[in-house]
């Protein structure tokens, strides 16, 4: 374990370029155990390609097995990351000294000369996005058990950031690509570089807008309002993929069925939802229980965030413990980009289809170009952060 005094500046493309002492901040970190870029060399032999599972928009992701034979994930922040120093110490700051079972460790860093590294316990089956989403071509199979206990995790995992530690955490990127799976198929939420910290008694803040386009609740991406239900905006787009097996975004459909809270709307003003079930399933699911979690899914997605439940409730409807009131469910909000959520229109025919879209751009309404991975842009209500 080792520390070297070091600062680094904020990723170069960054307007403020504040420059930040690493070492100090992770010094204040407990829990923050720090590893030697030597030890993380042999864990993953020097970095081997071969050891390379992933990529995001941090960097590139080794499996490594530490001094202890324990099997690790480690990310290696990138020169040319998008994503700075800043996030790196937020995650740190966020998840050292956390556990829950539906949230992904993070053993500790490197953060020796000019390496930036987060070493993660290892899990075995890849994100949602690769494997459910990511159509045939995973071989994994999600019967409808598996989705339950998937979605119920991640309801669980978010319900801990939000009502059971202190001071509490939105994640601001809860989607697809971030929820990781063990070898049993138990979620575990990653990622917690966007997270923000809310203390005691703070129900908002305003704040530079960073996320991901598709799960973004609307107020926040065009006012950068954040509140504990900008999460559970995009647990409810999340929560609608899992059971219907596409992604929140497919160009490939036609128009009206592109997006999947507007496909989700319609079929549920034509008492229809049954139908937006994944077709891979086969019919062997539980038919009461699927509709359920997509009326779920449209009241944690409601335009007004006040409309939306709380986690804790969201969790006590999926578990059966409270009933879905259906006369709380409208229309849900969309981000304007996405065009006006519309009523009933019949005579258009649907078939389940895979398909990320990840690499499909739309224009904000900030007149940029964005794309479906991570981003952040600073919109006109930019704050400090
Ligand atoms: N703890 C882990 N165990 C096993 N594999 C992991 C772990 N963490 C990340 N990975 C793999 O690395 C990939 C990239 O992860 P990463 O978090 O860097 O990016 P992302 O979330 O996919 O994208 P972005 O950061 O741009 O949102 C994941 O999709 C997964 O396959």
């Amino acid at each position: 374990m080792t520390c070297f005094s070091r600062c680094f500046s904020r990723n170069a493309s960054s307007p403020t370029r504040q420059r930040v002492n690493i070492d100090e901040e992770i010094s204040g970190i407990e829990n923050a155990k720090l590893y030697s870029y030597k030890e993380l060399q042999i864990a993953t032999d020097k970095f081997n390609p071969a050891n390379k599972i992933g990529e995001g928009g941090f960097g590139s992701v080794y499996k490594g097995k530490l001094n202890d034979g324990t099997l690790a994930a480690v990310k290696v922040l990138s020169a040319e990351s998008q994503q700075g120093v800043r996030e790196f110490l937020t995650e740190i700051v966020v998840i050292s000294g956390i556990e829950h079972e539906n949230l992904v460790k993070l053993y500790g860093c490197c953060a020796e000369g000019d390496h930036r590294i987060l070493v993660y316990g290892y899990l075995e089956n890849n994100s949602l996005s690769q494997t459910l989403l990511g159509g045939r071509s995973s071989g994994m199979q999600f019967s409808w058990k598996t989705r339950t206990k998937i979605c119920v995790g991640v309801a669980r995992g978010i319900m801990f950031l939000h009502e059971e530690i202190q001071p509490h955490i939105v994640h601001r990127d809860i989607k697809a690509s971030n929820i990781l799976l063990d070898k049993n198929l138990n979620p575990k939420i990653s990622d917690f570089g966007l997270a923000k910290l809310f203390p005691e008694n703070q129900t908002h803040i305003s704040t530079r807008v960073a996320g991901t386009i598709g799960y973004m609740a609307p107020e926040y991406a065009s006012r950068g309002q954040l509140t504990r239900k900008a999460d559970i905006y995009s647990f409810g787009v999340l929560l609608m993929e899992v059971v219907s097996g596409r992604s929140n975004t497919n160009k490939r459909l036609p128009a009206e069925d592109r997006y999947i809270l507007k496909r989700a709307w319609r079929l549920y003003e034509e008492g229809n939802l049954v139908h937006f079930v994944d077709s891979a399933l086969e019919g062997d699911f539980d038919v009461d229980e699927a509709c359920k979690y997509l009326k779920i899914g449209l009241l944690c997605t409601q335009e007004k965030p006040n409309n939306r439940p709380s986690m804790s409730i969201v969790v006590r409807m999926m578990t059966g413990e409270m009933d879905v009131d259906e006369k709380t469910i409208s229309r849900p909000g969309l981000m304007p980009q996405f065009g006006p959520v519309e009523s009933s229109q019949s005579g258009t025919s649907y078939t389940s289809s895979h398909g990320s879209g990840k690499q499909d751009k739309l224009s904000s309404s900030h007149n940029t170009t964005m794309t479906y991975a991570t981003m952040t842009f600073t919109s006109i209500y930019d704050r400090s952060n």
